[in-house]
Protein backbone atom coordinates (compact mmCIF):
# COMPACT_ATOMS: atom_id res chain seq x y z
CA UNK A 1 0.00 0.00 0.00
CA UNK A 2 1.57 3.17 -1.07
CA UNK A 3 -1.64 5.90 -0.41
CA UNK A 4 0.05 9.01 0.48
CA UNK A 5 0.17 9.67 4.39
CA UNK A 6 -2.01 12.50 6.52
CA UNK A 7 -0.34 14.22 9.17
CA UNK A 8 -1.49 11.92 11.95
CA UNK A 9 -1.49 14.68 15.17
CA UNK A 10 -4.41 17.31 16.04
CA UNK A 11 -8.24 16.73 16.77
CA UNK A 12 -8.59 14.96 13.46
CA UNK A 13 -6.88 12.02 14.69
CA UNK A 14 -9.44 11.78 17.56
CA UNK A 15 -11.99 11.86 15.38
CA UNK A 16 -11.31 10.12 12.07
CA UNK A 17 -13.07 6.94 11.97
CA UNK A 18 -11.11 3.83 12.29
CA UNK A 19 -9.10 2.77 8.76
CA UNK A 20 -9.93 -0.09 6.85
CA UNK A 21 -5.74 -1.12 6.59
CA UNK A 22 -4.00 2.43 7.42
CA UNK A 23 -2.52 4.20 5.17
CA UNK A 24 1.46 3.27 4.98
CA UNK A 25 3.93 6.21 6.53
CA UNK A 26 5.83 7.35 3.75
CA UNK A 27 8.13 10.76 3.81
CA UNK A 28 7.17 12.74 1.18
CA UNK A 29 5.01 15.47 3.75
CA UNK A 30 7.77 18.59 4.28
CA UNK A 31 7.55 19.23 7.92
CA UNK A 32 6.39 15.28 9.35
CA UNK A 33 8.14 13.73 11.17
CA UNK A 34 8.88 10.84 8.74
CA UNK A 35 10.38 13.62 6.38
CA UNK A 36 12.28 15.27 8.84
CA UNK A 37 14.20 12.09 9.37
CA UNK A 38 15.27 11.57 5.35
CA UNK A 39 16.05 15.23 4.88
CA UNK A 40 17.51 16.48 8.25
CA UNK A 41 18.65 13.62 10.20
CA UNK A 42 20.08 10.74 7.51
CA UNK A 43 22.49 14.23 5.94
CA UNK A 44 23.23 14.86 9.55
CA UNK A 45 24.41 11.41 10.30
CA UNK A 46 26.41 10.61 6.74
CA UNK A 47 28.06 13.89 8.10
CA UNK A 48 28.85 12.49 11.52
CA UNK A 49 30.48 8.85 10.43
CA UNK A 50 32.58 10.93 7.81
CA UNK A 51 34.25 12.84 10.95
CA UNK A 52 34.23 9.33 13.26
CA UNK A 53 36.91 7.72 11.21
CA UNK A 54 39.96 8.67 9.32
CA UNK A 55 38.62 7.10 5.98
CA UNK A 56 40.20 7.12 3.06
CA UNK A 57 38.96 9.00 -0.68
CA UNK A 58 36.99 5.62 -1.76
CA UNK A 59 34.69 5.96 1.99
CA UNK A 60 34.39 9.60 0.99
CA UNK A 61 33.98 9.71 -2.35
CA UNK A 62 31.29 6.96 -1.49
CA UNK A 63 29.48 9.08 1.65
CA UNK A 64 29.75 11.97 -1.43
CA UNK A 65 27.34 10.42 -3.62
CA UNK A 66 25.31 9.07 -1.04
CA UNK A 67 24.28 11.97 0.15
CA UNK A 68 23.45 13.57 -3.27
CA UNK A 69 21.32 10.26 -4.15
CA UNK A 70 19.71 10.97 -0.75
CA UNK A 71 19.31 14.93 -1.69
CA UNK A 72 19.01 15.58 -5.42
CA UNK A 73 17.98 11.42 -6.94
CA UNK A 74 16.82 8.42 -6.73
CA UNK A 75 16.67 4.93 -5.02
CA UNK A 76 19.77 3.42 -6.75
CA UNK A 77 19.90 -0.62 -5.93
CA UNK A 78 22.71 -2.12 -4.86
CA UNK A 79 25.39 -3.33 -7.26
CA UNK A 80 25.08 -6.95 -8.82
CA UNK A 81 28.09 -7.86 -6.65
CA UNK A 82 27.03 -7.08 -3.55
CA UNK A 83 26.27 -10.01 -1.21
CA UNK A 84 22.65 -9.57 -0.21
CA UNK A 85 21.89 -7.90 -3.71
CA UNK A 86 18.93 -10.34 -4.73
CA UNK A 87 17.28 -9.59 -1.17
CA UNK A 88 17.03 -5.77 -1.76
CA UNK A 89 16.59 -6.52 -5.30
CA UNK A 90 13.65 -7.90 -4.31
CA UNK A 91 12.39 -5.90 -1.36
CA UNK A 92 13.40 -2.54 -3.41
CA UNK A 93 11.98 -3.59 -7.13
CA UNK A 94 9.16 -1.09 -6.49
CA UNK A 95 11.21 1.85 -5.37
CA UNK A 96 13.68 1.90 -7.68
CA UNK A 97 14.10 4.55 -9.66
CA UNK A 98 12.00 6.48 -7.44
CA UNK A 99 12.04 9.32 -5.11
CA UNK A 100 13.42 8.27 -1.58
CA UNK A 101 10.80 10.58 -0.09
CA UNK A 102 7.79 8.31 -2.10
CA UNK A 103 8.96 4.87 -0.60
CA UNK A 104 7.19 3.46 2.76
CA UNK A 105 9.23 5.17 5.61
CA UNK A 106 10.27 2.49 7.64
CA UNK A 107 11.89 0.70 3.76
CA UNK A 108 13.64 4.22 3.33
CA UNK A 109 15.47 4.23 6.99
CA UNK A 110 15.99 0.75 6.30
CA UNK A 111 17.76 0.89 2.96
CA UNK A 112 19.55 3.90 3.74
CA UNK A 113 21.42 2.19 6.82
CA UNK A 114 22.51 -0.69 4.37
CA UNK A 115 23.79 2.09 2.23
CA UNK A 116 25.39 3.67 4.29
CA UNK A 117 27.58 0.61 5.66
CA UNK A 118 27.98 -0.12 1.82
CA UNK A 119 29.80 3.41 1.60
CA UNK A 120 32.03 2.91 4.41
CA UNK A 121 32.97 -0.40 2.89
CA UNK A 122 31.75 -2.65 5.90
CA UNK A 123 30.48 -5.89 3.85
CA UNK A 124 33.66 -5.63 1.40
CA UNK A 125 36.82 -7.58 2.05
CA UNK A 126 39.71 -5.07 3.14
CA UNK A 127 40.90 -3.09 5.81
CA UNK A 128 37.48 -1.42 7.42
CA UNK A 129 35.60 -4.67 6.46
CA UNK A 130 33.31 -5.06 9.80
CA UNK A 131 34.40 -1.70 11.35
CA UNK A 132 31.03 -0.50 13.17
CA UNK A 133 30.60 2.93 11.66
CA UNK A 134 28.73 4.10 15.11
CA UNK A 135 31.19 2.28 17.47
CA UNK A 136 32.32 5.84 18.40
CA UNK A 137 29.17 7.18 19.40
CA UNK A 138 28.36 3.75 21.66
CA UNK A 139 31.61 3.57 23.06
CA UNK A 140 31.23 7.62 24.54
CA UNK A 141 27.99 6.47 25.86
CA UNK A 142 29.39 3.79 27.89
CA UNK A 143 32.05 5.85 29.24
CA UNK A 144 29.64 8.62 29.78
CA UNK A 145 28.62 9.82 33.38
CA UNK A 146 25.29 8.87 33.21
CA UNK A 147 26.34 5.23 32.87
CA UNK A 148 28.34 5.17 35.83
CA UNK A 149 25.66 7.03 37.83
CA UNK A 150 23.08 4.65 36.66
CA UNK A 151 25.41 1.45 37.86
CA UNK A 152 25.88 3.23 41.16
CA UNK A 153 22.14 3.37 41.34
CA UNK A 154 22.07 0.12 41.22
CA UNK A 155 23.14 -0.39 44.70
CA UNK A 156 20.40 1.78 46.16
CA UNK A 157 17.66 -0.62 44.41
CA UNK A 158 19.56 -4.30 45.54
CA UNK A 159 17.40 -3.16 48.88
CA UNK A 160 14.26 -2.93 48.16
CA UNK A 161 11.49 -5.52 48.16
CA UNK A 162 11.95 -7.93 44.69
CA UNK A 163 8.65 -6.56 43.49
CA UNK A 164 9.52 -2.99 43.97
CA UNK A 165 12.34 -3.50 42.13
CA UNK A 166 10.99 -6.02 39.05
CA UNK A 167 8.78 -2.94 38.53
CA UNK A 168 11.62 -0.26 38.89
CA UNK A 169 13.90 -2.81 36.58
CA UNK A 170 10.84 -2.98 34.05
CA UNK A 171 10.72 0.85 33.99
CA UNK A 172 14.67 1.40 33.78
CA UNK A 173 14.54 -0.78 30.40
CA UNK A 174 11.56 0.89 29.08
CA UNK A 175 13.00 4.35 29.36
CA UNK A 176 16.65 3.28 28.53
CA UNK A 177 14.31 3.28 25.05
CA UNK A 178 14.74 7.13 25.63
CA UNK A 179 18.38 7.29 26.96
CA UNK A 180 17.47 9.22 30.27
CA UNK A 181 15.60 8.13 33.61
CA UNK A 182 17.31 4.64 33.53
CA UNK A 183 17.93 3.35 37.05
CA UNK A 184 16.88 6.42 38.78
CA UNK A 185 13.45 5.70 38.85
CA UNK A 186 13.43 3.98 41.62
CA UNK A 187 10.26 2.23 42.49
CA UNK A 188 7.53 4.38 42.91
CA UNK A 189 8.98 6.56 45.42
CA UNK A 190 10.25 9.16 43.95
CA UNK A 191 9.38 12.37 41.87
CA UNK A 192 11.24 11.00 38.58
CA UNK A 193 9.14 7.81 39.18
CA UNK A 194 5.87 9.34 39.38
CA UNK A 195 6.42 11.06 36.64
CA UNK A 196 7.71 7.99 34.77
CA UNK A 197 4.33 6.20 35.33
CA UNK A 198 2.17 9.27 34.48
CA UNK A 199 4.25 9.54 31.20
CA UNK A 200 2.62 6.25 30.32
CA UNK A 201 0.06 5.98 27.71
CA UNK A 202 -0.33 2.53 28.14
CA UNK A 203 0.72 0.00 31.25
CA UNK A 204 -0.31 -3.52 30.78
CA UNK A 205 2.70 -4.59 32.88
CA UNK A 206 0.09 -6.49 35.31
CA UNK A 207 -0.69 -9.05 32.64
CA UNK A 208 3.14 -8.87 31.61
CA UNK A 209 3.99 -10.11 35.25
CA UNK A 210 0.74 -12.32 35.37
CA UNK A 211 2.66 -14.47 32.14
CA UNK A 212 6.01 -14.43 34.12
CA UNK A 213 5.08 -15.74 37.64
CA UNK A 214 8.14 -17.41 39.91
CA UNK A 215 9.09 -20.82 38.78
CA UNK A 216 8.55 -20.81 35.42
CA UNK A 217 10.54 -23.04 33.56
CA UNK A 218 9.86 -21.40 30.08
CA UNK A 219 12.35 -18.79 28.02
CA UNK A 220 11.77 -15.32 27.61
CA UNK A 221 12.96 -13.83 24.19
CA UNK A 222 14.40 -10.15 24.48
CA UNK A 223 14.45 -8.44 21.15
CA UNK A 224 16.95 -5.98 21.67
CA UNK A 225 17.09 -2.11 20.75
CA UNK A 226 19.74 0.06 21.16
CA UNK A 227 23.17 -0.49 22.60
CA UNK A 228 24.66 1.30 25.45
CA UNK A 229 22.42 3.16 28.18
CA UNK A 230 19.25 1.09 26.65
CA UNK A 231 21.00 -2.47 26.20
CA UNK A 232 22.40 -2.00 30.36
CA UNK A 233 19.14 -1.91 31.82
CA UNK A 234 18.17 -4.74 29.82
CA UNK A 235 20.55 -6.92 30.50
CA UNK A 236 19.70 -6.16 34.53
CA UNK A 237 16.34 -6.65 34.05
CA UNK A 238 17.17 -10.09 32.43
CA UNK A 239 19.10 -10.76 35.50
CA UNK A 240 16.56 -10.20 38.02
CA UNK A 241 13.89 -12.39 35.39
CA UNK A 242 16.56 -15.20 35.50
CA UNK A 243 17.37 -14.97 39.29
CA UNK A 244 13.92 -14.50 40.57
CA UNK A 245 12.70 -17.48 38.38
CA UNK A 246 10.50 -15.36 36.12
CA UNK A 247 12.22 -17.92 33.40
CA UNK A 248 15.07 -20.60 33.37
CA UNK A 249 16.28 -19.13 29.82
CA UNK A 250 16.68 -16.29 28.07
CA UNK A 251 17.26 -15.58 24.53
CA UNK A 252 18.49 -12.17 23.40
CA UNK A 253 18.18 -11.20 19.81
CA UNK A 254 20.16 -8.74 18.11
CA UNK A 255 21.55 -7.05 15.19
CA UNK A 256 23.87 -9.02 12.53
CA UNK A 257 25.14 -5.98 11.48
CA UNK A 258 24.89 -1.98 12.48
CA UNK A 259 21.31 -0.86 11.92
CA UNK A 260 19.81 2.66 13.08
CA UNK A 261 22.78 4.21 14.65
CA UNK A 262 22.67 2.39 17.91
CA UNK A 263 21.23 -1.20 17.24
CA UNK A 264 22.98 -3.72 19.35
CA UNK A 265 25.41 -5.97 18.37
CA UNK A 266 27.35 -8.95 19.59
CA UNK A 267 30.22 -6.21 20.36
CA UNK A 268 27.74 -4.33 22.17
CA UNK A 269 27.02 -6.93 24.08
CA UNK A 270 30.22 -7.92 25.33
CA UNK A 271 30.83 -4.21 26.05
CA UNK A 272 28.05 -3.73 28.28
CA UNK A 273 29.04 -7.42 30.11
CA UNK A 274 32.51 -5.95 30.65
CA UNK A 275 31.25 -2.46 31.42
CA UNK A 276 28.83 -4.30 34.14
CA UNK A 277 32.24 -6.57 35.44
CA UNK A 278 34.78 -3.66 35.68
CA UNK A 279 31.90 -1.52 37.42
CA UNK A 280 31.63 -1.89 41.51
CA UNK A 281 28.95 -2.91 43.81
CA UNK A 282 25.80 -4.19 42.70
CA UNK A 283 26.43 -3.75 38.97
CA UNK A 284 29.84 -5.87 38.73
CA UNK A 285 27.54 -8.77 40.82
CA UNK A 286 25.08 -8.51 37.81
CA UNK A 287 27.40 -8.22 35.37
CA UNK A 288 29.21 -11.64 36.94
CA UNK A 289 26.37 -13.44 37.24
CA UNK A 290 24.90 -12.91 33.12
CA UNK A 291 28.25 -13.33 32.34
CA UNK A 292 28.06 -17.21 34.23
CA UNK A 293 24.53 -17.08 32.55
CA UNK A 294 25.67 -16.90 28.83
CA UNK A 295 28.58 -19.98 29.59
CA UNK A 296 25.91 -21.95 31.30
CA UNK A 297 23.31 -21.08 28.18
CA UNK A 298 20.65 -19.32 30.43
CA UNK A 299 21.24 -16.50 28.87
CA UNK A 300 21.85 -16.56 24.65
CA UNK A 301 22.76 -14.21 22.46
CA UNK A 302 21.18 -14.89 19.04
CA UNK A 303 21.24 -12.90 15.52
CA UNK A 304 18.70 -13.26 12.82
CA UNK A 305 18.72 -11.48 9.23
CA UNK A 306 15.92 -10.85 9.30
CA UNK A 307 16.17 -8.20 12.46
CA UNK A 308 18.04 -6.19 9.67
CA UNK A 309 15.09 -6.32 7.10
CA UNK A 310 12.60 -3.51 5.92
CA UNK A 311 9.48 -5.39 6.77
CA UNK A 312 7.00 -5.71 9.68
CA UNK A 313 7.00 -9.00 11.89
CA UNK A 314 3.70 -9.95 10.22
CA UNK A 315 6.20 -11.29 7.06
CA UNK A 316 8.85 -12.98 9.66
CA UNK A 317 10.31 -15.92 8.45
CA UNK A 318 9.07 -19.18 9.26
CA UNK A 319 12.38 -20.03 11.45
CA UNK A 320 11.60 -16.75 13.69
CA UNK A 321 8.03 -17.85 13.89
CA UNK A 322 8.64 -21.16 15.09
CA UNK A 323 11.10 -20.10 17.37
CA UNK A 324 8.59 -17.09 18.97
CA UNK A 325 5.92 -19.66 19.38
CA UNK A 326 7.86 -21.72 21.42
CA UNK A 327 8.24 -18.72 23.86
CA UNK A 328 6.94 -17.73 27.21
CA UNK A 329 6.90 -14.17 26.07
CA UNK A 330 8.54 -12.40 23.46
CA UNK A 331 9.69 -8.37 24.66
CA UNK A 332 9.98 -6.55 21.83
CA UNK A 333 12.06 -2.92 22.64
CA UNK A 334 11.91 0.02 21.41
CA UNK A 335 10.15 2.23 18.46
CA UNK A 336 11.37 0.39 15.32
CA UNK A 337 10.72 -3.05 16.77
CA UNK A 338 6.81 -1.62 17.68
CA UNK A 339 7.06 0.13 14.07
CA UNK A 340 7.47 -3.32 12.66
CA UNK A 341 5.17 -5.02 15.31
CA UNK A 342 1.67 -2.99 14.74
CA UNK A 343 2.95 -1.75 11.04
CA UNK A 344 4.31 1.28 10.37
CA UNK A 345 0.72 3.04 9.12
CA UNK A 346 -1.37 5.39 10.66
CA UNK A 347 -3.59 3.29 12.49
CA UNK A 348 -6.22 4.82 13.91
CA UNK A 349 -5.05 4.77 17.75
CA UNK A 350 -7.52 3.05 19.32
CA UNK A 351 -7.50 -0.05 17.03
CA UNK A 352 -6.62 -3.04 20.35
CA UNK A 353 -3.15 -3.27 20.10
CA UNK A 354 -4.22 -7.56 20.19
CA UNK A 355 -5.82 -6.77 17.00
CA UNK A 356 -2.76 -5.51 15.06
CA UNK A 357 -0.32 -8.27 16.63
CA UNK A 358 -3.14 -11.78 16.70
CA UNK A 359 -0.72 -13.12 14.01
CA UNK A 360 2.21 -12.97 16.46
CA UNK A 361 2.72 -16.95 17.29
CA UNK A 362 3.31 -16.28 20.39
CA UNK A 363 2.64 -13.68 24.16
CA UNK A 364 4.09 -10.83 23.11
CA UNK A 365 5.17 -7.75 24.85
CA UNK A 366 6.12 -4.05 23.69
CA UNK A 367 8.22 -1.47 25.60
CA UNK A 368 8.63 1.64 23.81
CA UNK A 369 9.15 5.21 24.14
CA UNK A 370 7.34 7.18 21.78
CA UNK A 371 9.32 8.36 18.68
CA UNK A 372 7.60 8.12 15.36
CA UNK A 373 3.78 8.67 14.53
CA UNK A 374 2.70 5.07 14.87
CA UNK A 375 0.67 4.04 17.69
CA UNK A 376 -2.33 1.60 18.64
CA UNK A 377 -4.06 -0.18 21.89
CA UNK A 378 -5.20 3.63 23.34
CA UNK A 379 -8.16 4.00 25.20
CA UNK A 380 -10.11 7.12 23.83
CA UNK A 381 -9.99 9.03 26.67
CA UNK A 382 -6.13 9.16 26.99
CA UNK A 383 -6.32 10.29 23.50
CA UNK A 384 -8.49 12.98 24.02
CA UNK A 385 -6.31 14.18 26.77
CA UNK A 386 -2.81 13.87 24.84
CA UNK A 387 -4.13 15.73 21.57
CA UNK A 388 -5.62 18.31 23.94
CA UNK A 389 -2.34 18.05 25.57
CA UNK A 390 -0.82 20.35 21.95
CA UNK A 391 2.41 18.53 22.43
CA UNK A 392 4.43 16.07 20.10
CA UNK A 393 3.51 13.08 21.97
CA UNK A 394 3.93 10.31 19.27
CA UNK A 395 7.39 11.76 18.22
CA UNK A 396 9.17 13.61 21.31
CA UNK A 397 10.09 10.40 23.16
CA UNK A 398 8.46 12.14 26.64
CA UNK A 399 5.87 9.45 26.50
CA UNK A 400 6.02 5.06 26.65
CA UNK A 401 3.82 1.95 26.63
CA UNK A 402 4.07 -1.03 28.09
CA UNK A 403 1.62 -3.08 25.90
CA UNK A 404 1.23 -6.69 25.73
CA UNK A 405 -1.10 -9.26 24.49
CA UNK A 406 -1.27 -12.74 26.29
O1 LIG B 1 14.04 1.87 17.72
P1 LIG B 1 14.41 3.09 18.50
O2 LIG B 1 15.87 3.19 18.73
O3 LIG B 1 13.61 3.24 19.73
O4 LIG B 1 14.01 4.34 17.64
C1 LIG B 1 14.44 4.43 16.35
C2 LIG B 1 13.79 5.59 15.70
O5 LIG B 1 13.17 6.47 16.59
O6 LIG B 1 14.74 6.30 15.01
C3 LIG B 1 14.15 6.67 13.83
C4 LIG B 1 14.50 8.00 13.43
O7 LIG B 1 15.79 7.96 12.93
C5 LIG B 1 12.72 6.43 13.99
O8 LIG B 1 12.10 6.33 12.85
C6 LIG B 1 12.82 5.17 14.69
O9 LIG B 1 11.66 4.61 14.99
Amino acid sequence: MTEKTPRASGEEAVRAAVPVGAPVILSNEPGSFAWSVLAKRHPALIQQVRDAFPYGLRQHEALDALLDEITNGVVQPLAPADHDHERWATWGQEYFGRSWYDAPFLWAESYFYRRLLGAVGYFDAGPWQGVDPFAPFKQAELRGDAVEEELRALDTLASIPAEERATALLHASLWGNRADLGFSITAGKSAVADAAVAALVADDSATLWQLLPAGTSGTIAVVADNAGRELIPDLVLIDHLLEHGHAERVVLHIKPYPYYVSDAMTADVVDCLRRLTEATGEARRIGGRLWKAMAAGSLEARTHPFFCAPLPYEEMPEDLRVEFASDTLTILKGDLNYRRLVGDQLWHPTVPFAERTAYFPGPVAALRTLKSDVIVGLEQGTLEALERSGAAWRTSGTHALIQVRP
